[in-house]
């Protein structure tokens, strides 16, 4: 049945940063068939190369999106039109448009589109399958065929409106930056108390893959926290400090407000 759903083509346009762990991500889990999938981009990059070795179409002529069931835009914000409008006409009329943008609205794509959207915000550690990515739409096909192409790659967090969008490109699209930053600054603190630097970031690096690994449990975040902090111990003292301010707390607030205002200025 060359029209079942899952046999209709997935196009990955762009195919930068975000658009390689999204397409590592679903060759490594299988999520689709690299016979069906098309890849739009002007550069090749490892991830191109790794899926046309195993079947995947890049740049083939426009006519073959005719039967896409989805077109994933993993461009920049400033891209996205000049990036979809010539696979507007090619494209058939039910296929989903799934944004991976910041800051881009639904409406924006739609307008131009003129087709189903859904917004998509992952991680880039999609590329390992252990991604987060947010996911809304108001159309229920459109969310579902998204959540489809995220669920093995990431773990899905729908959301219920559009307007939190922001505050979860803040909270996880961009977090995951924002933690490597701390740790950094751990780093430097671990070298000013008398490490070399390259055992600072040795240390620094396997405490975030530990609090990674405790993460993963699913534990909620305040028993991972005590389960380290024993009473009257050097966790304590530390985690007393760092609360005594409200610094930290500061800091995450300052990054996270000042992520949602740079996606308000994208949106326009
Ligand atoms: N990098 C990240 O961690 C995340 C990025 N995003 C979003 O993903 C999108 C892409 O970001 P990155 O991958 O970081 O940027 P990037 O600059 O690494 O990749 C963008 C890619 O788009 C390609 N491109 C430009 N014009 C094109 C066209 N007309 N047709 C096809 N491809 C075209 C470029 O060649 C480039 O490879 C952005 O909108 C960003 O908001 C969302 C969540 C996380
Ligand atoms: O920095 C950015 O604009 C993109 C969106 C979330 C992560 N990277």
């Amino acid at each position: 049945m060359t029209n079942q759903k899952s046999n209709r083509p997935v196009v990955l346009v762009g195919c930068g940063r975000l658009g390689s762990a999204i397409l590592e991500g679903w060759l490594a889990t299988s999520t689709v068939d690299p016979g069906d999938l098309i890849i739009l981009t002007p550069s090749d990059k490892p991830a191109t190369e790794a899926a046309r070795a195993r079947g995947a179409r890049i740049n083939p002529p426009l006519d073959s999106l005719a039967n896409a069931r989805a077109l994933v835009l993993a461009v920049k914000p400033a891209k996205w039109r000049e990036a979809i409008v010539p696979t507007l006409d090619p494209l058939p009329q039910d296929v989903a448009v799934v944004s991976v943008m910041a800051g881009v609205k639904a409406a924006d794509i739609a307008g131009i589109a003129n087709r189903p959207v859904a917004r998509v915000m992952p991680t880039t550690a999609v590329a390992q399958a252990r991604g987060v990515a947010s996911v809304w739409s108001e159309d229920p096909e459109a969310r579902g065929l998204a959540r489809s192409l995220f669920e093995a790659i990431a773990d899905v967090v729908d959301l219920p409106d559009e307007s939190v969008m922001d505050a979860a490109t803040a909270t996880a699209g961009s977090a995951p930056a924002f933690v490597y930053a701390f740790v950094q600054a751990l780093a430097r603190a671990g070298e000013a108390q008398g490490l070399s630097r390259d055992a600072a970031e040795r240390l620094a690096r396997g405490a975030l893959r530990s609090a990674g690994a405790g993460a993963e449990t699913g534990a909620p975040l305040d028993e991972l926290v005590a389960r380290i902090a024993s009473p009257g111990g050097t966790t304590r003292a530390g985690l007393d400090a760092m609360e005594a301010g409200g610094d930290v707390q500061r800091a995450a607030e300052a990054a996270v407000n000042a992520a949602v205002a740079r996606a308000s200025e994208i949106s326009g």
